[in-house]
């Protein structure tokens, strides 16, 4: 089964097709198309580049054969014509179903990890796409809703989120020492079985300025922070903080912890692609399988159009693919020493 698992080819999608992920799936081809890191796209080949050589597959397995020669394509066509920045939720159902079959490939043992392209939410919410992104889109196709956390990591900071597409207002509403112990524990494993971390050292922000600065900036460092920290560490986990939040991402804190712990969106996002913008990933964590994704957008106003030369950068997505890759060997590694 390991040996299986890592020699797998990986399922990328095809993204928002008005946006980057069709240049980015074809350049990044050209990159990797004589390495080890085989992936096929499940996508429009009507999107690709002129005289980009690919092969229309009918199932993974034919990837290997063919990567070094053309980009494996596994056929999703988009019913409507694509204008390049121009979205239009008459191709949302080509979206979700790329994201579909990429899943059923990995769940299958088909394909070793999913790696999506941006999606953009509110043009696939405009054609009544209940999930608002692919973290929880993912969680109800492999039937873990309510298990999935958000993580983003650069070489430099791992973050994780107690809460992910919500207003600010809603996401303090929730907070709740239960979430950021669910979130701490699940973080705590995940850099076990796929960073190979030991001992995963935790950081668990604070929500006010300051950390509250004893209750007198707000009071859930008391009422929910500090006794879900104190929880943890009586579960014997090494655990920082409340951390006053604009100090803890600092280099000289960042040495002194394995991945920080956010409780909301923001606050753990700016600090990763501030960092890194080039070499971030967006990780879900609390699924049966792996996925990963560039940490940018579906960036409309750079989409290449007819004529055009791409000027998307296809770090963050070899960034993906590449942590894809480790995270498949770390945790096919770590689950074959655990039986
Ligand atoms: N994983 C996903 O599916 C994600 C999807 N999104 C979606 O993307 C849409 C646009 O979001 P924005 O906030 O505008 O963020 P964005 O990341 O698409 O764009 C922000 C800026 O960064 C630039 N940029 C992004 N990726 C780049 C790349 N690879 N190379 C060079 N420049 C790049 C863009 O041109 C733009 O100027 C939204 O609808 C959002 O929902 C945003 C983040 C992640
Ligand atoms: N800001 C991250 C983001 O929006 C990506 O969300 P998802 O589509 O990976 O759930």
């Amino acid at each position: 089964m390991w040996e299986r698992n890592i020699t797998l080819p990986l399922a990328l999608t095809m993204g928002d097709p008005a946006g980057i992920g069709p240049e980015l799936a074809w350049r990044t081809w050209q990159h990797l198309r004589d390495s080890e890191r085989v992936f096929f796209w499940i996508g429009d080949p009507a999107l690709l580049g002129p005289d980009l050589p690919y092969r229309v597959i009918r199932h993974p397995s034919e990837a290997v054969a063919c990567f070094s020669e053309a980009l494996p394509v596994q056929e999703v066509i988009c019913p409507e014509q694509v204008r390049p920045g121009q979205p239009s939720s008459g191709n949302a159902a080509a979206v979700i179903s790329s994201i579909e079959q990429a899943v059923r490939h990995v769940l299958a043992g088909d394909a070793g990890a999913v790696v999506t392209n941006p999606i953009a939410k509110h043009v696939l919410a405009a054609a009544s796409f209940p999930h608002p992104g692919h973290t929880e889109f993912l969680a109800a196709l492999c039937d873990t809703v309510g298990q999935e956390v958000m993580m983003l990591a650069c070489p430099d900071l791992r973050v994780t989120l107690t809460s992910i597409h919500v207003s600010l207002k809603q996401a303090v509403e929730t907070l709740s020492a239960e979430r950021i112990m669910s979130v701490s524990r699940l973080t705590a494993v995940a850099l076990q079985r796929d960073f190979g971390i030991r001992q995963p050292r935790l950081a668990i922000a604070g929500l006010n300025p300051h950390a509250g600065e004893n209750g007198m900036m707000g009071e859930e460092e008391i009422r929910i922070i500090r006794p879900a920290v104190e929880a943890l560490r009586g579960e014997g986990m090494t655990v920082l903080g409340p951390m006053p939040p604009d100090t803890m991402f600092s280099a000289a804190a960042r040495s002194r912890y394995d991945a920080a712990i956010c409780l909301y969106h923001d606050q753990g996002l700016i600090p990763v692609k501030t960092l890194d913008m080039a070499g971030g990933v967006n990780i879900t964590l609390g699924l049966p399988i792996i996925r990963t994704s560039p940490d940018h957008g579906t960036a409309f106003d750079i989409a290449v159009k007819p004529g055009e030369t791409g000027q998307a950068s296809i770090s963050s997505l070899l960034s993906a693919l590449g942590m894809a890759h480790n995270m498949v060997r770390q945790r096919a590694a770590y689950d074959a020493q655990a039986i």
